[in-house]
């Protein structure tokens, strides 16, 4: 498969090579996927982004994009000239320009530039709307032109950073999916930063896990979630109780001591009885969560233990248990 976006060693620091933003960094991207980039708060995912647009220039390393280098030690090709189309957070749309007008901006080279503009008006359900300004707009509709304003062009990558932090949560789910079915229907390869791991498992074909600066899983969605390489990257997509040798004893479960286990909430079962590892539990505390509870445990052994659950926990004391098929095993 041939690929869009290619970063070779990739290595970038501030304050003159005191702080390491981003270390050694090595992927591709083929033509046609989107790719999301998780990690916790200062991992490097925008910085990532930054260097691919050529808002900031590497201290060591290239990146190579459609075949072409546009970035390295000796080589950098200005932003503008990269062909990629930017969708922010924070939409960036021109407030004296209506629809119509901030799309045709961005198309400085095209020949029918009305025509284009209208295409991708229709593309992401705007039509009827070109004559708008963004504040007439709702939040979810400001965001559908700054993507029809990035696609326009026809960019070769599209970046989207945190694209639906500013809409509520009905609004978010929504807007994903119509928005990455237009990615998908226009075949554009993405590139995606986000918060939001459920946005990158239900969209991404692979994703990309950062941790310090540090690229430490990239897979597709599935294969991330059920064979997370470390227990960083599972606890980034759920809840994930790390089996330390308390814990371990508690639940008579014989798992080796020299590796690291860990056990997602939703695998721990409330009220079990055909668990291969059960032991009894104490309620020490439960806090409401409107569809969930949170319990926090006082084990058989005196371990503590806090699990999340949607099932009626009736009386002060359970058991609880899970079965070693679910159980995350790490070489750390
Ligand atoms: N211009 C800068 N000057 C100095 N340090 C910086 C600069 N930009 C980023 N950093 C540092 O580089 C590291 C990575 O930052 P970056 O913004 O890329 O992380 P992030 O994963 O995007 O974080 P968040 O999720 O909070 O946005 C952090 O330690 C940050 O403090």
């Amino acid at each position: 498969m041939d690929r869009i976006l290619e970063v070779n060693n990739l290595t970038k620091s501030f304050n003159q090579g005191k702080s390491f933003a981003l270390k050694n960094l090595n992927f591709h991207i083929d033509r046609g996927h989107i790719c999301a980039v998780v990690g916790e708060s200062g991992s490097g995912k925008t910085t990532l982004i930054r260097l691919i647009a050529g808002l900031e220039n590497p201290d060591q390393g290239e990146i190579i994009l459609n075949n072409y280098l546009v970035s390295s030690l000796k080589k950098v090709v200005a932003p503008e000239k990269r062909n990629i189309g930017m969708v922010f957070q924070e939409y960036a749309l021109f407030p004296h320009l209506n629809v119509m007008d901030n799309i045709i901006y961005g198309l400085t080279k095209s020949k029918n530039k009305k025509e284009r503009a209208q295409e991708v008006i229709d593309l992401v359900g705007l039509t009827n709307f070109e004559k708008r300004y963004p504040h007439e707009l709702s939040g979810g509709q400001q965001q559908r032109v700054a993507l029809a304003r990035a696609l326009a062009p026809k960019p070769s990558l599209l970046i989207l950073d945190e694209p639906f932090s500013n809409l509520d949560a009905m609004m978010r789910h929504q807007l994903r999916n119509e928005v990455f079915n237009i990615i998908k229907k226009t075949g554009v390869t993405a590139i995606f930063v986000t918060h939001d791991t459920q946005d990158a498992l239900a969209v991404a074909d692979e994703i990309l896990i950062l941790q310090n600066g540090q690229l430490v899983q990239k897979d597709e969605a599935s294969k991330l979630y059920n064979q997370p390489q470390s227990i960083y990257v599972a606890s980034l997509f759920g809840n994930t109780v790390q089996l330390n040798k308390g814990l371990k004893k508690a639940f008579r479960c014989p798992l080796k001591e020299d590796c690291c286990h860990a056990i997602r909430n939703e695998n721990i079962t409330i009220n079990a009885s055909d668990c291969e590892y059960v032991t009894e539990a104490s309620i020490l505390k439960r806090t409401f969560l409107g569809t969930h509870s949170q319990l926090l445990l006082k084990l058989e052994n005196g371990e503590n233990l806090t699990v999340v659950t949607n099932e009626a926990v009736l009386g002060d004391t359970l058991k609880i248990g899970f079965n070693s098929k679910d159980v995350l095993q790490f070489d750390e």
